[in-house]
């Protein structure tokens, strides 16, 4: 099957990462709001420096704002986001803030830090802040460090903060499982609404998107491509004389033989009851000539068994190339035409005729 074909995802990680993009974005104006305000409040207290430090902080908060919209990296937008949130922390917290209450910030960081980054990274870089509050906390004489806090506030502060980091951890774990089940789920529901289940070729309703595609590639950059409609012969004989069961078997033998002989870039569908379609990209109509004159020989010559029973399978099919047509529509009804004339012609056999086939030896007629 062709790998450039991506069909829509219901959900799709493209649109996640949008999304979250979209709410870092959000955070960061919300950020700028903030560092400016408290800033000021702490300007008309007469902190001065601990104003200039967070007005300071705006600058990477927007650098990183800008450097995002104009390269549209989410990885740097992410990155730049934890960095700057982070040296804001260790300096709240060695700092002391307004009236020591600078650490308090800090719970704002676990729940962002694990929705930002993966559970082992979070936690990773959640231990190391850990390890510089201790440190902070520890050493009070500290060059930068001009905060001391109490033994009580420290005990509070490290118990509630591995509470809350706990408890992000939980919930952003169980939120991954539940949006991977929910990935998978719509995944294998999508693959069900393209599949034909008793084959397990793609479906009328895939081939008519992947025609579409193909068609549209054709008209881009002028790639031919060719079609070979296939029909199961007299194949209501196989259900009358052998049982549905045995139809149903040799259908799905058909189609293991369609996936052996088509190539990788090939698609091959069921069109309908005992009728096929092969989407050949890049293919002439001499091309797909020889494909199908090829899957109908490999019919013949192989035994197709149900319990014992040898059924009587054969092919015919119609070949028609782009080429040919102005529109897929037209280049289904061509190709049905030609099966239609191979029908005709006594069946086992494909159409159009070309002149290598006509001089060799005639298919055995089934009929
Ligand atoms: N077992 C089985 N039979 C199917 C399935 N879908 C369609 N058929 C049968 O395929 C047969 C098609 O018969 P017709 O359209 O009369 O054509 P035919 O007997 O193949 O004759 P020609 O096409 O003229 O060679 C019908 O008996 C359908 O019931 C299926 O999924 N399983």
């Amino acid at each position: 099957m062709t790998a450039s074909y991506r069909p829509n995802q219901i959900i799709s990680s493209e649109h996640e990462e949008q999304q979250i993009s979209l709410l870092l974005n959000g955070l960061s104006a919300m950020a700028l709001l903030f560092l400016t305000g408290i800033g000021l409040k702490a300007w008309f207290a007469d902190h001065h420096t601990h104003a200039i430090v967070l007005w300071l902080f705006n600058i990477p908060v927007l650098a990183n704002m800008l450097w995002y919209f104009r390269t549209g990296n989410r990885l740097a937008q992410k990155a730049g986001l934890l960095i700057t949130v982070a040296l804001l922390f260790a300096y709240l917290i060695a700092s002391g803030g307004e009236g020591n209450t600078g650490p308090l910030w800090f719970y704002v960081f676990p729940p962002l830090l694990f929705f930002l980054t993966s559970l082992k990274g979070g936690t990773a870089i959640l231990l190391f802040c850990y390890l510089l509050a201790i440190i902070v906390f520890q050493f009070p004489n500290l060059p930068g460090v001009a905060a001391e806090y109490s033994t009580d506030f420290k005990i509070r502060f490290f118990a509630t903060l591995t509470f809350e980091s706990i408890f992000c951890f939980v919930l952003e774990a169980g939120r991954l499982q539940a949006r991977n089940k929910l990935l998978k789920l719509a995944e294998s529901h999508e693959k069900a609404a393209r599949t034909d289940e008793l084959t397990g070729l793609a479906n009328r309703r895939d081939m008519h998107n992947r025609l579409a595609a193909e068609f549209s590639r054709y008209q881009r950059s002028g790639h031919h491509f060719s079609v070979v409609l296939i029909d199961l012969d007299l194949f209501k004989r196989v259900n009358d004389d052998f049982g549905h069961d045995a139809g149903d078997a040799a259908l799905r033998h058909f189609a293991s033989l369609v996936r052996k002989v088509i190539r990788q870039t090939d698609i091959a569908a069921r069109w309908g009851g005992e009728e096929f379609l092969i989407l050949l990209p890049d293919t002439t109509l001499l091309q797909a000539l020889t494909l199908a004159e090829r899957l109908r020989a490999e019919v013949a010559a192989t035994e197709f068994r149900h319990q014992q029973q040898i059924l009587p399978v054969t092919i015919s099919a119609g070949v028609c190339s782009i080429s040919k047509a102005g529109s897929v529509n037209e280049l289904l009804k061509l190709a049905d035409i030609n099966l239609y004339s191979a029908k005709e012609d006594g069946r086992n056999r494909i159409a159009p005729r070309v002149r290598s086939q006509d001089s060799q030896p005639a298919a055995e007629n089934p009929a």
